[in-house]
């Protein structure tokens, strides 16, 4: 993330998530935690606080009125507690970006014996606060919006509260808390119905502070007057910032994740439903619920995960996790539809336009809604350049999105993301640095195990064929059918790796040959094969990725080495070697975990990528072929090498029964380009293209 303003997050695809995480503390209870602490008699004790913007912001403002806090380390707090009178601020109390500070502390302040003022920011200043003056007025605070239409600033002047029955037109944990809170000042009995139950923190840490309440068939029953008394609180980690892992380790296929010390409780761990319900594999432990919130870890397996309908009831439980089920279901296959959701209209930023808008600039398809999103999900997203809305959220979904796309995106303006999740970068990076750690090194050692058994091995080690994570655009095809021209253009066009594993063939022949070796000698070209050292390295040339092969450290040119008329006349004996062609099939396949490509060759869509959905295969007359390659000035028999690969026992040259076959003798290179575009696109890859 970068320092000062604007700030952004650029984002590296990255196919799969592994490792193990523990998130940060949980927001909403750090919030109450705070709030109950100031307001008990004694010392408490907070652990594995959230030390956040929003959450900070809470604390300041208890300082201000008078509360003493001690920390020990930035998430260890002892708070003094005021036993229920706290003294007047001398300013306005700033809740920043937080909604939950704002209708909480209203409840709070109402009671209190002072004048006080909450302000906060942009954002926060246009959120609604009628649902809370409503309930407020009718317990006889005196509590009035001073922003239009029933925004903030709050202003608060001291009254004497009575209990109240209300029933929550909207279910909405931040209304029924601050109803609660004002509640435990107020004479009489208060009384909150909800007819969808929504988290409830306040309710259990009520009981940690010494205070019950009566919790039956969605009725919540407290008592005026009951006093706090301190307590020790371990804040669980935030299951929504966990909500960002779980649905990309859910969504990725082949990711391994394990959640600790996460929070649990069932009223926020409705995204868990929802996910296993689009096939997602998700292992639950709770380890403890001692201390009144159930604590535990997560297991969660990547898969591919099949579309959904979010509505109803089921809304309230996932309200935070809406944005990142939205980029889960850009990623499954078929709809996903989210309804019943409009409160998502009125949260830090308008989430459904947010939302609607980031997916579209990531080339997903998706309908906005009054009440949410209709969106078709897809294998692969295209890289973009999105707004975080000032919204944390927003910012964390799409850079977990991201992920999925071709090449690099840029998320902007996310120092929002500090207001719930301080270290979501660090995260992001451990989370899936770790996948490029062990996922590209395992190739590697398989390359140098073969090596060391290449010679003299009477039976090769099969290579396991892993899951790719990336799409592979395979082209396969006869000598000079144009399979390099339009591998190049597909490659720009999609903005793919451009990898020619004909220059593998032809980077080791011409080793071979300038060694001194006779390539009709099999056993001495595999002998002299195991002491290469080869490689493949991605090259960036402007905006275009290219694979170029390195042997014993040099890069091969071109033109004289590789397309000299003796490795033309070489080659193909070279390539016909079962375990030549076994030697090179690892190098092939490793540079798909590492980047979406377009491949050419003679046996990319048969042997080397035979998973691929993406196959073409190009042909053209022998006559025209022989015409574009002496018009190259190339000194090459195309008829007798297409004899050789065609005829080899290993891997020959043919069109796999899944390939387009393209005839281009009488195509321009343009038209095979735009017919192989509308293939990919009708298949559902991201084109860029004007004309896609
Ligand atoms: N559709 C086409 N119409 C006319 N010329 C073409 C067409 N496609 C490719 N060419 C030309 O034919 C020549 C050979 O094309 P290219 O090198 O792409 O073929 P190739 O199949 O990759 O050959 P090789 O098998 O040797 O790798 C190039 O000069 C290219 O510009
Ligand atoms: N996948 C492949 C690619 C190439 N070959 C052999 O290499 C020769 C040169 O290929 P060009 O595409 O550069 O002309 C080709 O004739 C094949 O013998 C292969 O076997 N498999």
């Amino acid at each position: 993330m970068a320092s000062g303003t604007p700030s952004y997050l650029i984002v590296e695809p990255c196919p799969v998530i592994k490792g193990e995480i523990e998130v940060p503390g949980d927001k909403s209870i750090s919030h109450r935690a705070i709030m109950l602490a100031s307001l008990a008699r004694g010392k408490s004790k907070i652990r594995h606080f959230l030390p956040s913007e929003d959450c900070l912001c809470t604390l300041k403002a208890f300082e201000a009125m008078g509360v003493r806090v001690e920390k020990e380390g930035k998430t260890t707090l002892f708070v003094e507690g005021k036993s229920g009178i706290l003294d007047p601020p001398f300013e306005a109390l700033d809740c920043g970006n937080s909604g939950t500070m704002m209708r909480l502390m209203a409840g709070i302040l109402s009671a209190q014996p002072f004048y006080s003022r909450l302000v906060g920011d942009r954002s926060l200043s246009r959120r609604p606060m009628h649902r809370i003056i409503e309930p407020l007025r009718l317990m006889e605070a005196k509590i009035r919006a001073e922003g239009e239409g029933n925004t903030p600033p709050l202003f608060i002047e001291p009254s004497s509260l009575k209990g109240i029955e209300y029933k929550l037109p909207i279910p909405s944990a931040q209304v029924k808390s601050c109803i609660l809170f004002a509640g435990l000042f107020a004479s009489g009995i208060t009384r909150v119905i909800e007819s969808v139950p929504s988290r409830d923190h306040t309710e259990r840490l009520f009981e940690q502070f010494g205070v019950r309440t009566l919790r039956e068939n969605g009725h919540i029953v407290l008592h005026g007057g009951m006093k706090l008394e301190s307590a020790d609180i371990v804040v669980p980690g935030d299951f929504s910032s966990a909500a960002f892992w779980i649905g990309a380790a859910a969504a990725l296929p082949n990711s391994e994740l394990r959640v600790r010390s996460v929070g649990l409780n069932p009223t926020r761990t409705g995204l868990i439903k929802i996910l296993l319900r689009m096939g997602a594999q998700i292992e639950e432990f709770v380890e403890s619920d001692m201390k009144g919130e159930p604590i535990g870890s997560l297991w969660i397996r990547g898969n591919k995960l099949k579309g959904t309908v979010i509505e109803g009831d089921e809304i309230v439980g996932v309200i935070d996790e809406l944005p990142i089920l939205a980029v889960v279901g850009a990623l499954a296959e078929g709809v996903t539809e989210i309804r019943n959701a409009q409160e998502l209209r009125v949260k830090e930023t308008d989430r459904i336009k947010a939302i609607v808008t980031n997916l579209r600039a990531f080339g997903v398809e998706v309908e906005e809604l009054v009440d949410g999103m209709r969106i078709q999900g897809r294998d692969f997203v295209q890289p973009a350049r999105v707004e975080s809305f000032g919204d944390h959220r927003i910012a964390m979904a799409f850079a977990i999105l991201a992920l999925r796309a071709s090449r690099a995106s840029r998320i902007d303006d996310v120092d929002c993301i500090s207001t719930s999740y301080p270290g979501f970068e660090q995260d992001l990076n451990a989370l899936t640095h770790s996948f490029s750690k062990d996922w590209i090194e395992e190739p590697n050692k398989k390359i140098r195990g073969f090596i060391e058994r290449l010679t003299g091995a009477d039976k090769l080690e099969p290579v396991k064929k892993k899951e790719i994570p990336y799409p592979v655009i395979t082209i396969d095809g006869t000598t000079a059918s144009g399979k390099s021209t339009v591998a190049q253009e597909i490659a720009k066009a999609l903005g793919f790796t451009y990898f020619n594993t004909g220059a593998l063939y032809r980077a080791v022949t011409w080793r071979i040959l300038s060694l001194g070796y006779d390539v009709h000698d099999e056993e001495k070209v595999v002998e002299a094969c195991s002491r290469l050292k080869l490689r493949c390295a991605i090259q960036k040339i402007d905006s275009f990725y290219k694979a170029t092969v390195i042997l014993d450290e040099r890069v091969p040119d071109e033109k004289t080495d590789l397309r000299s008329a003796e490795v033309n006349a070489a080659v193909s004996i070279v390539a016909s070697y079962a375990r030549i062609r076994e030697w090179l099939l690892p190098f092939q396949r490793e540079l798909a975990y590492q980047t979406p490509l377009v491949v050419e060759g003679r046996d990319m869509g048969s042997v080397v990528f035979p998973e691929s959905p993406y196959k073409f295969f190009l042909d053209a007359q022998l006559e025209e072929r022989e015409k574009r390659r002496e018009k190259q000035g190339e000194k090459d028999d195309v008829e007798k090498r297409d004899r050789l690969d065609q005829s080899r026992s290993s891997a020959p040259l043919l069109c796999p029964a899944d390939a387009v076959r393209l005839d281009t003798t009488k195509l321009s290179i343009e038209k095979v380009v735009d017919k192989i575009l509308d293939v990919l696109w009708k298949k559902g890859l991201p084109i860029t293209k004007s004309k896609a």
